[in-house]
C-alpha cells in the first residue's frame, strides 16, 4: 500500500487540491506508530510542497491580511449568535462542553508535541489508517465528545460521525492553532477526500465561526460564537451545501444579554477537526 506522504512529486497527491495551505505552509511528514501525521511548518516556495495549491478552499490568514477591520459591512460587525445557526445538520449543543480536565489536559500535549515552538507549525494533520487509532489524547478527546454528543443528537447522526467503519474509511485528525488575528478562508472541506459527518472542538478560547450558502438564496449568511470546549458537527446540508470560515480579526461581537451585544477578544485557540477519509482517499497511485 502506498501513503499519499511517500511521493509528494506525484500529481495524484493527496494535497493536489487546495486543502488547508497556511501561511507558513510547507509540509513535512512524521511517522508515530501507526498515525501518518503532516506538519505545516515553515515558508516555501518549492513548488513540490505537498501544500502547494493556491489557498483557495482552504486558508490560514495571517493577522496582517484581515485584522483590524472594522469597516461597516465587515463580517466584525455580524452579531454572531450564541444558540445553534439553523442550518439542517449543524449540530451544537453550547451545554454540554468537553469536560474541563479532559480540555485542559488535551490542550496542554497537544501544545507540548506540536506547538512548543512560537515560529512553528500552526496546522497537524493526522492520519490513521483504517482501524488504527488516533494518538492517545485524540483518541480520549473523540470517545469524549462521542459520550457528550449521544443523547442530543438522532442515531443514525451520531453513527455517522463516530461508529466504526466496516467500509475502510480512515479517520484524519487536523489541529489547527490560531493566534489572535488568524483565522480560515471560508471553504467547503474538501468533497473528493472526506465523508460526510465532521466534528470539532475548540480548545482553549473561543471564535466565531461564519457560515454561508454556496448557492444564494439558500438561507442567511451568519456567525455563530464557539466557546471554548464546544462541540459543533456538521453534515448533510451543513457539510456539502454551506461554507464554513473564521475571520481573520483579534476580536468577535457576540450576542449579550437582553439583545445586547458584546465584544469578546480572541485569545490562542486550539482547534480539532474529526473527519473521515473517503474510502479509498487515503491510497495513492497502486494499493
Ligand atoms: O478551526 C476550526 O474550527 C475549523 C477548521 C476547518 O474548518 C478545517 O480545518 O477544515
Ligand atoms: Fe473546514
Amino acid at each position: 500500500m502506498e501513503w499519499p506522504w511517500d511521493d509528494d512529486d506525484d500529481t495524484d497527491s493527496l494535497f493536489d487540491e487546495p486543502l488547508a495551505a497556511r501561511d507558513n505552509a510547507a509540509g513535512t511528514v512524521q511517522a508515530s506508530g501507526n498515525v501518518e501525521c503532516v506538519v505545516n511548518d515553515d515558508d516555501d516556495d518549492d513548488a513540490d510542497s505537498l501544500f502547494d495549491e493556491p489557498a483557495a478552499s482552504q486558508s490560514i490568514c495571517p493577522s496582517a491580511l484581515a485584522d483590524d477591520d472594522t469597516s461597516e459591512s465587515s463580517p466584525a460587525t455580524i452579531v454572531a449568535r450564541r444558540s445553534a445557526a439553523p442550518i439542517p445538520g449543524l449540530h451544537f449543543d453550547d451545554l454540554s462542553p468537553v469536560p474541563e480536565e479532559l480540555a485542559s489536559s488535551v490542550l496542554a500535549q497537544l501544545t507540548t508535541q506540536y506547538f512548543s515552538r512560537q515560529d512553528g507549525p500552526n496546522q497537524i494533520m493526522l492520519f490513521t489508517r483504517p482501524s488504527d487509532s488516533l494518538p492517545a489524547p485524540l483518541d480520549l478527546l473523540l470517545a469524549a465528545i462521542s459520550d457528550l454528543l449521544r443523547p442530543s443528537l438522532p442515531k443514525e447522526v451520531h453513527d455517522l460521525l463516530f461508529a466504526p467503519r466496516g467500509d475502510g474509511c480512515a479517520r484524519q485528525a487536523i489541529v489547527n492553532r490560531y493566534a489572535p488575528g488568524e483565522g480560515i478562508v471560508s471553504h467547503v472541506d474538501l468533497l473528493g477526500r472526506y465523508g460526510d459527518g465532521i466534528a470539532g472542538v475548540s480548545l482553549g478560547a473561543g471564535c466565531t465561526m461564519s457560515f454561508a450558502p454556496v448557492e444564494e438564496g439558500d438561507g442567511e449568511p451568519c456567525g455563530m460564537w464557539l466557546p471554548p470546549r464546544s462541540v459543533i458537527a456538521l453534515e448533510g446540508d451543513a457539510r456539502y451545501k454551506w461554507t464554513h470560515g473564521i475571520a481573520a480579526r483579534s476580536y468577535d461581537i457576540v450576542e449579550g444579554e437582553n439583545g445586547s451585544s458584546e465584544r469578546i477578544e480572541r485569545g490562542t485557540r486550539v482547534s480539532i477537526t474529526f473527519r473521515w477519509m473517503l474510502p479509498g482517499a487515503h491510497v495513492v497511485g497502486d494499493a
